[in-house]
């Protein structure tokens, strides 16, 4: 099986170290081309730039793209299929946005379209994810999806850190995208997200998912949040009851008994909820070079053994309903106009009760200066009592 891979940087690299590394459990597997820029020093004699030859090319039978973004990648992708190549992506900006027409389009060419490596780094989610909802009614999936948001949060809380400090860190140890905007902005787990719903409840993944992230937290709040028996971790929530979906990504406070609240570094932990089998929950490094080569180089044999992944068309209906998503938050700032914003404090936060995703994004989104903190349903019940002995103990004083 011949494979050519599209960008040779921390992903792109890893599956050629993979593949020549294990060359005596994938002997089939053979990289005969690394596409990169005309800029690149030619290190390795399968390098070139010349996309049109690679896919011209009759003997080759994978792309596996590691280009990342979505322009050229989207058109690559296309490009690769309609030439009749399969192709294997860990692009999960380009899949997000295109899912559905990547599937029409190696159905039209009888060939493969495997993206494991997308969601989850090494972690065999998206087809144990693929695995659950073909038996049963999957309702509900959460995670912590993305490495270099939990790697900040977890160094902040355990070295006692600031963020920026942690974020260099996360990118020299090649977790974060080129641009980590996306990392910290909760928009790589919404990529995740919209890619796990979609195949979870086999709809289209441009629903409307509220996102906001950690750019805003300080060393302060995670000292408060452990004051509090809480920990931070950036989170994906996504719902479905019926036709209606929802979904969220924002900094989720969870309790610190729960699993999500013991993961590490770069590991991300994602769970999901269906009405026969319950909770199943999945958990490894979530980013980094050598994790994520393995789940491409898996989709890559699967292809060569012909093992077939579930056909979707990403048609279900989803109407988009916030009430399946009404949640409790910790906020500071300017909470004036928070949204359910009540006078009672928890620690240096203020409690706001009973807000839609959506709204909170907004007002997030208009607040810069400001944090809104989702409370995971433990946290939610864990904080209650308290808020409710604060609200009594005015009353008694008004
Ligand atoms: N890093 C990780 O842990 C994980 C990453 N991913 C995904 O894998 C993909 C790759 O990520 P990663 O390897 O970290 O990114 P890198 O930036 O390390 O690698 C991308 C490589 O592709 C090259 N490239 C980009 N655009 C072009 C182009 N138009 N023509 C030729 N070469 C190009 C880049 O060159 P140059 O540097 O010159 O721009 C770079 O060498 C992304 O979609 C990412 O989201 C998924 C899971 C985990
Ligand atoms: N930047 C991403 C890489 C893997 O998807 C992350 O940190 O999770």
């Amino acid at each position: 099986m011949q494979i050519a891979i599209l960008g040779y940087g921390t992903v792109g690299g890893g599956v050629g170290r993979l593949v020549a590394q294990q060359q005596h459990q994938v002997q089939q597997l053979q990289v005969t081309h690394i596409f990169v820029r005309p800029t690149h020093p030619r290190t390795q004699p399968e390098m070139s730039d010349d996309f049109e030859a690679i896919i011209n090319d009759s003997h080759l039978d994978v792309v596996v793209e590691t280009l990342g973004g979505v322009e050229p990648a989207h058109q690559y992708i296309l490009a690769a299929l309609r030439h009749g190549k399969h192709v294997v992506t860990a692009n999960k900006a380009v899949v997000a946005r295109y899912l559905q027409e990547f599937t029409q389009v190696a159905a039209a060419h009888h060939v493969h379209f495997y993206y494991e490596a997308s969601t989850g780094g090494g972690i065999p989610w998206l087809r144990n994810l693929e695995q659950a909802a073909r038996v049963d009614s999957l309702d509900r999936l959460a995670g912590i999806l993305n490495g270099t948001s939990n790697y900040i949060l977890d160094q902040m809380a355990s070295q006692g850190v600031e963020f920026e400090v942690a974020l260099r860190s996360a990118q020299q140890l090649g977790y974060a995208e080129a641009d980590p905007t996306a990392d910290v902005a909760g928009i790589d787990v919404q990529n995740k997200l919209r890619i796990s719903t979609a195949v979870a409840f086999n709809v289209d993944p441009q629903f409307a998912l509220p996102t906001w992230g950690i750019n805003g937290v300080r060393q302060s709040d995670i000292r408060d949040l452990q004051r509090l028996g809480l920990t931070l971790k950036l989170m994906g929530t996504s719902v479905r009851h019926g036709d209606h979906v929802a979904a969220v990504v924002a900094p989720t406070v969870v309790v610190n008994d729960s699993l999500f609240a013991h993961t590490p570094g770069n590991f991300n932990l994602v769970a999901l909820h269906g009405e026969s089998v319950g909770d199943l929950q999945f958990y490894g490094q979530g980013a980094g070079a050598a994790p994520t080569a393995t789940a491409i180089v898996q989709d890559v044999l699967d292809i060569a053994h012909g093992v077939p992944h579930l056909h979707r068309d990403f048609a279900q209906p989803a109407i988009s309903d916030d009430d399946l998503l009404t949640g409790d938050y910790l906020v500071r700032g300017a909470v004036g106009a928070c949204p359910g914003v009540t006078d009672s404090m928890v620690g240096s936060y203020y409690w706001a009760a009973d807000v839609h995703p959506a709204v909170m994004a907004r007002w997030v989104a208009s607040h810069p200066d400001s944090l809104a903190l989702r409370l995971s349903p433990a946290a939610s019940a864990q904080v209650r009592p308290t808020v409710a002995q604060l609200a009594q103990g005015r009353r008694a004083f008004a």
